[in-house]
């Protein structure tokens, strides 16, 4: 545990969300924060903030966007289930995430699925999972939605904000009420962070058009070989469009899917076909390792961070051709074998992820950059498109979300007639 702090009142944990909300501030990031409480002692189990930018501890090269996943809560959820067992950490349904902000689809379907109680200062109306601030979760499913009213409380706050205790009385120091500068706080450094970050992070990749097909860098290209890390098969198969993959996608996702089910996780996974059609990478998830390592959420963060390394490398040739041949994901096309199941928080949580990586409108000359071959057992293209019709204004309103079918008639027949296995997330 790196924290014996040990807190007694809603005020003091929401102070604690808040200091990390500062510190993310104070590094250029989305200004939250949050902390794990133990509901029975009161102790501070774990604090994190949001690093979705980052600057790279052995560069000046100025690269910033580390990590789309990178949200405080969603970190704590993974952090939880790498050290549950050393350190013999309570069930998630004795602990709470208390958080400076209200959290976005991402890290609201993170925390449901691990099955954390939830407390919140700040509402988000714009990407919060309580957006209407009537503690109805419309996004959710049903069930899902349920669970979410007795497990994520709204603050009450003092005087002069006056607002009433809120939504699930499960969290920690639900009865009591958090001080109005506390909330103050949370609120000014998430608005004063939330703008520039958006663009830093959505403006931080070359337009195709300016852009260099990396099918055509040397085997020895650092670049091309540190896509061979993510994927060792990278810029052997090219889609003709890259907005319209056939079947040639499919050894690949189907021999991906086989290894995540032999770890033990969902079979299922993930190909990232850069703007020329080239694929970049195929990636399976880890939730065997912790329920929220979906293929999408790996895929994305593997991509984005490997830029990051790579637009930050000592050599100026090498960031020069990295900003040339990889560009943001926003032009890029992700192609689930199976996809996100809308029944579920998992489901949720990888809609928001995309929205998360895009951060911003996805740009009108490249649509339809969230694709899947087959739908989970049950799972209509209807089912999926309601989810994300549901989503909070943010997804609907500015990112757009619209996860489509493969349109390839070939792709979407052979997807459909493999073995579905054990299905994903
Ligand atoms: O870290 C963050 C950033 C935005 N929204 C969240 O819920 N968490």
């Amino acid at each position: 545990m790196n924290d014996v702090r040990k807190v007694d009142t809603a005020d003091a944990a929401a102070r604690v969300a808040v200091d990390e909300a500062v510190l993310a501030s104070l590094r250029g990031t989305f200004a939250v924060g949050g902390c794990i409480i133990d509901n029975g002692t009161g102790t501070v189990v774990k604090t994190m903030h949001n690093e979705v930018l980052r600057t790279h501890p052995d560069s000046d090269a100025g690269f910033l966007l580390h990590d789309p996943t990178a949200h405080g809560e969603r970190q704590l959820v993974d952090w939880y289930f790498a050290n549950r067992r050393p350190l013999h950490l309570p069930d998630p349904s004795q602990l709470t995430v208390v958080t400076s902000l209200d959290p976005c689809a991402m890290c609201a379907g993170a925390l449901l699925t691990a099955g954390f109680n939830v407390g919140v200062s700040a509402i988000d109306t714009y990407a919060g999972i309580n957006y209407d601030e009537r503690c109805e979760f419309p996004t959710l499913p049903a069930d899902v939605q349920r669970r979410a009213k007795e497990t994520f409380g709204y603050y009450a706050v003092t005087a002069p904000c006056r607002r009433a205790h809120r939504g699930g009385t499960l969290t920690v120091f639900a009865d009591q009420a958090i001080a109005a500068d506390t909330l103050e706080l949370s609120q000014l450094v998430f608005a004063g962070s939330v703008n520039n970050v958006r663009t830093s992070d959505n403006e931080s990749g070359r337009a195709p058009a300016d852009m260099r097909d990396p099918v055509h860098l040397p085997s020895d290209d650092p670049i091309r070989l540190a896509l061979q890390t993510l994927y060792p098969d990278t810029l052997t198969t090219r889609s003709a469009h890259p907005r319209f993959p056939g079947p040639e996608l499919l050894p690949h996702l189907t021999a991906v899917a086989d290894q995540a089910a032999n770890r033990g996780s969902a079979r299922n996974a993930v190909a990232l076909l850069d703007p020329f059609g080239n694929l970049l990478s195929c990636t399976g998830g880890a939730e065997a390792r912790s329920p929220i390592r979906t293929a999408f959420l790996e895929s994305t963060r593997d991509y984005a961070q490997l830029r990051w390394n790579l637009m930050n490398d000592s050599d100026r040739s090498v960031r020069d051709t990295a900003a040339a041949t990889l560009t943001h994901a926003k032009y890029c096309t992700f192609v689930h074998l199976v996809a996100p199941d809308p029944s579920r928080a998992a489901g949720v949580m990888t809609f928001g992820a995309y929205g998360s990586t895009m951060e911003g409108a996805v740009p009108q000359a490249f649509p339809s950059s969230f694709q899947y071959i087959r739908t989970p057992a049950g799972v209509t293209d209807f089912d999926i498109a309601s989810l994300a019709a549901r989503m909070p204004p943010f997804y609907c309103q500015d990112v757009e979300l619209a996860p489509m079918r493969v349109l390839n008639p070939e792709l979407a027949a052979q997807g459909a007639s493999t073995a579905p296995g054990r299905v994903g997330h």
